[in-house]
């Protein structure tokens, strides 16, 4: 595995598998990588010739600087971890290698992003696409792999790679979580060990959730009650939003189920000073 440091070396490399007609595969990162990680990494391997990395804790996207600062950096288990996963570039650019310039050029999705994550994290999917079309540019991929933790990140790309034609298939990859149902996280890290004892109750309220929804017998806002409920009662965690949304367009489902939709849960939460997204996909009949 090599590792490339400047935007200039991964436009190079990226121009000699492109002249050998290699199939590239990207999966971007900001690091402290963990399972969920290097799954993606190992169906890029398999579904591709060549995998490019990128490991870059992306400054634009962090609508909290207390957040940005805290954010897990280990590079050198990252590398460690990549090799053997299939990686064949590991991508870690500095931020002046990624921003030479201050951008001018501003990303907004519309309704897609006035709900739940864009709601709560302003200028937070300006930021993904910023450095998620850089590194599109870059790497110039075939496929591109993406974790459907973070679902409406997904739902963003996605209608990046439409209105600005990337020529890139997009993967989206289910959430892997751990043996107790807490979605594997880089934050996870920062939980301390009381924080981690709670933080399964996310899952566990997300799977209250769905099990309500497949039965169709509560309206949607009755559905929402019962997850803040069940959520209040854990002094540890504050729940930030949830949300009941149809699971392509994240818009709000209100008033009544429509057959055959797909509805996402998802929730924010703070716990012990963390914070963490989590959701959950259930398809009607
Ligand atoms: N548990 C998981 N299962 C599948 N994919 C995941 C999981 N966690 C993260 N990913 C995906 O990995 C890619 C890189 O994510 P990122 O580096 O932000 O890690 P993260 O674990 O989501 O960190 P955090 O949520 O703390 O920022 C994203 O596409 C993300 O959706
Ligand atoms: C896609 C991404 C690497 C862009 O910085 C980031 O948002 C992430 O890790 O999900
Ligand atoms: N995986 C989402 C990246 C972020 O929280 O900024």
């Amino acid at each position: 595995m090599e590792i490339l440091q400047s935007a200039a070396a991964l436009q190079a490399q990226t121009e000699i598998w492109r002249q050998n007609k290699l199939r590239i595969g990207l999966v971007p990162t900001m690091g402290a990588l963990h399972e969920g990680h290097l799954q993606l990494v190992r169906a890029a391997a398999q579904d591709n010739d060549v995998v490019v990395v990128s490991v870059f804790v992306n400054p634009t996207q962090f609508n909290n600087a207390e957040d940005f600062r805290l954010y897990p950096r280990v590079p050198d288990a990252d590398a460690a971890l990549l090799g053997p996963a299939g990686c064949t570039a590991l991508f870690m650019p500095s931020v002046e290698q990624m921003y030479p310039q201050p951008t001018v050029l501003r990303f907004d999705f519309g309704p897609l992003e006035r709900v739940m994550e864009g709601e709560h994290r302003p200028g937070h999917f300006h930021g993904v696409a910023t450095v998620v079309s850089k590194l599109f540019h870059l790497s110039r991929p075939h496929r591109a792999y993406f974790g459907q933790k973070d679902l409406q990140q997904v739902a963003v790309i996605r209608q990046l790679v439409a209105d600005l034609s990337f020529d890139l298939e997009l993967v989206a990859y289910p959430t892997i979580r751990e043996a107790d149902g807490l979605a594997m996280s880089s934050r996870n890290r920062r939980l301390s060990p009381e924080a981690r004892a709670v933080a399964p109750r996310l899952y566990q309220a997300l799977a209250l959730g769905a099990s309500l929804v497949e039965k169709q017998q509560e309206s949607p806002e009755a559905v929402q009650q019962a997850v803040e409920q069940f959520l209040a009662a854990e002094p540890g965690i504050t729940l930030e939003y949830f949300a009941l949304a149809d699971g392509r367009t994240l818009q709000p489902v209100t008033g009544q189920w429509s057959p055959g939709s797909l509805v996402a849960l998802c929730l924010a939460a703070h716990v012990g000073g963390v914070r963490l997204i989590d959701n959950v996909l259930v398809t009607l009949p």
